[in-house]
C-alpha cells in the first residue's frame, strides 16, 4: 500500500524526546489531521510542499541509497504518519533489514502497526497550538500501547501549556514524560539569534519544571537539531 512521502533524509541525529541523540534516517509523510498554529512542518499539510506516493519497498531502497550502511534506525514523522495504513508494511521491511523504527505522532488516530514500533512518541498538543485534545481517545491510545516502548512529549510555549502538561503527566503517571521547548520563529534564518532565543526558552522551561512537584520525573529537553542547524530542512 502506497504512502505519500514528503522527504527522506539522514543520517542525522534524533533531536527530540525519548531517543534524543540516536543516529537515524527520517521518512516524513504528507498530510495532517491537525493544524497547529506553530507547526514547524507546515509544508506537510498547507499545500506549499509536494509529496510523492511511494511503495514501502521503494522507500526502503531510497533509505539504502541515501544512508548507505551508516544507519540502523529509521524515524517516521510527518505530518501525522498515523493517517497511513501502509506504514505497517514499511515497518516490517525496516525490521527485516535489522533497523529499529521510531514514530512521531500526536495521538489522534490509531493504527494497528503502532505496537510494533521500537520507540513511539505521542505528542498531545497544548492550548497554544489551537488544537483540543480528546482525552478519552488518548486514554484508549495509551492503553493499547501499554506493553510498547512509548513516551509522551509536550511542547511548551507558555504557562498555560505547562499547566496542560502537568495535567497530561498526572493522567498517565506510568508513561515516560518529556517537556520540549517550543520554537516560535520557525521561519528565521538568523541561527545565532534563534539559538539564543531557544536557549533562553529552554532555561525558562527548566525553571518551570524545577518549581513543579508534579514534574519530578519529567525530562526537560530542547529541540537539539534546532540548536545545531536552526530551521534548516532535511536535518
Ligand atoms: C512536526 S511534528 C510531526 C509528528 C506529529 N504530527 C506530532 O505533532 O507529533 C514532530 C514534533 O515536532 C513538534 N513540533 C512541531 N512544531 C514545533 C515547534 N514550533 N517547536 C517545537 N516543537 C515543535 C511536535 O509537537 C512533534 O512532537
Ligand atoms: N534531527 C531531527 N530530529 C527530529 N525529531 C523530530 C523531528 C520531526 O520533525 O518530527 C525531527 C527532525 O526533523 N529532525
Ligand atoms: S500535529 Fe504535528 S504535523 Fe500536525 S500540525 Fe501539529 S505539529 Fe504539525
Ligand atoms: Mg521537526
Amino acid at each position: 500500500m502506497k504512502i505519500p512521502v514528503m522527504e527522506v533524509f539522514g543520517p542525522t541525529i534524533q533531536g527530540e524526546g525519548m531517543v534524543i541523540g540516536q543516529k537515524t534516517m527520517f521518512v516524513r509523510t504528507a498530510g495532517c489531521d491537525y493544524s497547529c498554529s506553530w507547526c514547524d512542518s507546515k509544508f506537510t499539510w498547507d499545500g506549499t510542499g509536494r509529496s510523492v506516493s511511494k511503495q514501502p519497498i521503494d522507500i526502503i531502497e531510497e533509505l539504502k541509497s541515501i544512508g548507505g550502511e551508516a544507519f540502523s534506525h529509521v524515524t517516521i514523522s510527518g505530518g501525522n504518519p498515523a493517517l497511513h495504513k501502509g506504514i505497517g508494511e514499511l515497518v516490517d521491511l525496516c525490521h527485516e533489514n535489522g533497523w529499529k523504527v521510531g514514530v512521531e505522532t500526536q495521538g489522534s488516530i490509531w493504527q494497528d502497526w503502532m505496537p510494533k514500533i521500537d520507540d513511539i512518541t505521542i505528542s498531545p498538543k497544548p492550548p497554544s497550538s489551537g488544537m483540543v485534545t480528546d482525552f478519552e481517545k488518548l486514554d484508549g491510545f495509551l492503553q493499547k500501547l501499554n506493553d510498547s516502548n512509548a513516551s509522551l512529549k509536550v511542547v511548551i510555549f507558555d504557562e498555560e501549556d505547562f499547566k496542560y502538561a502537568e495535567d497530561v503527566h498526572l493522567r498517565y503517571p506510568g508513561v515516560p514524560f518529556f517537556l520540549q521547548t517550543g520554537n516560535s520563529d520557525t521561519a528565521t534564518t538568523d541561527d545565532a539569534h534563534l539559538t539564543a532565543t531557544l536557549l533562553e526558552r529552554y532555561e525558562w522551561l527548566i525553571g518551570q519544571s524545577i518549581r513543579s512537584a508534579i514534574m519530578n520525573d519529567a525530562k526537560v529537553l530542547p529541540q537539539l537539531h534546532a540548536l545545531v542547524w536552526g530551521n534548516k530542512r532535511g536535518v
